[in-house]
């Protein structure tokens, strides 16, 4: 029988990488009930028949549009880490937002505070300096490149590099191998490295005249999102729209 005083969490790509870890914090918070935990194949109409009020959704971008269609128009709120975030489709899912105006959906390029400080940290710095380039580092089973956060964390800095008015980075570069300066993000080169041994890393490399300042963050394991998971299945439920990053329910801005 559910405890209706426990919030009420399905888990959707429960036996991934990040999704199994998520089962066992949803069942390990005394605040939670895990009422489903489902896999690729399994139905979303487990979301409804289990009364879950916050699905996480942890999949592939392959998957995850038809499952967010599916919660919001099931009145279900929504926390969800997986990447893949074009402008499209975020205007897909505000529209289907709007016609559901009470639900609420968080997306988090990444759950863990020192990841969401160092995107903060990078977009205090950008301004400051001439150069800013980013480096993600991830284990070699990782599907898209570069990643949400490194991704995310080149469009925080042109924006703070344009709203300040900051100079074209310098870059004499006349020939170039394919892929040597990494991929361009909103005029911010991000290189991605895949490495056996490693988990999520990221630098944000900035450089001046005569010196430079080097912001890393490393995710050791999974358990390093979790609190994020948790944070933001607590906040979505009085949160109706589309929040995109944690920094929003850590009142970083
Ligand atoms: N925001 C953040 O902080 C973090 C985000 N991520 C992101 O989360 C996503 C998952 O990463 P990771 O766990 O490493 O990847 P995995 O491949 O380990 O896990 C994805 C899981 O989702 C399953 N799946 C795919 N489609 C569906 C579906 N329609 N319904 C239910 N399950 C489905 C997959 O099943 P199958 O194996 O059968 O394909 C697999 O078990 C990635 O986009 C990754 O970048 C990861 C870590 C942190
Ligand atoms: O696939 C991963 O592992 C991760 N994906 C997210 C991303 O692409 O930014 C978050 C974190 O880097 C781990």
């Amino acid at each position: 029988m559910k405890d209706m005083s426990k919030l009420r969490v399905a888990v959707i790509g429960a036996k991934g990488r990040i999704g199994s870890e998520a089962v066992r914090a949803v069942e390990a918070a005394d605040d939670m009930e895990l009422v489903a935990a489902l896999g690729r194949g399994d139905g979303l109409e487990t979301l409804v028949e289990s009364g879950a009020q916050v699905a996480v959704e942890l999949t592939t971008p392959s998957s995850v549009m038809d499952n967010l269609d599916f919660c919001v128009r099931h009145g279900i709120h929504a926390v969800v880490g997986t990447t893949g975030w074009t402008d499209d489709r975020l205007a897909q899912l505000r529209t289907w937002l709007a016609a559901s105006p009470e639900t609420g959906v968080l997306i988090a390029p990444n759950f863990s505070i020192g990841a969401v400080l160092t995107m903060k940290f990078a977009q205090i710095a950008a301004p400051y300096f001439e150069s800013v380039e980013v480096v993600e580092l991830h284990h070699p089973n990782k599907a898209d490149a570069p990643s949400g956060t490194a991704t995310r964390t080149a469009q925080l800095i042109a924006a703070a590099r344009e709203q300040a008015g900051s100079a074209p980075q310098p870059d004499a570069t006349e020939t170039a191998l394919d892929g040597a300066r990494g991929a361009n993000v909103d005029g911010v080169p991000v290189h991605a490295v895949r490495l056996r041994g490693l988990l999520a890393h990221q630098e944000v490399l900035l450089g001046g005249e005569g010196e430079t300042l080097t912001v890393r963050h490393d995710s050791l394991h999974h358990s390093s999102f979790m609190p994020g998971i948790l944070l933001g299945a607590r906040r979505v439920v009085s949160t109706p729209g589309l929040t995109f990053g944690l920094e929003h329910f850590l009142d970083l801005g």
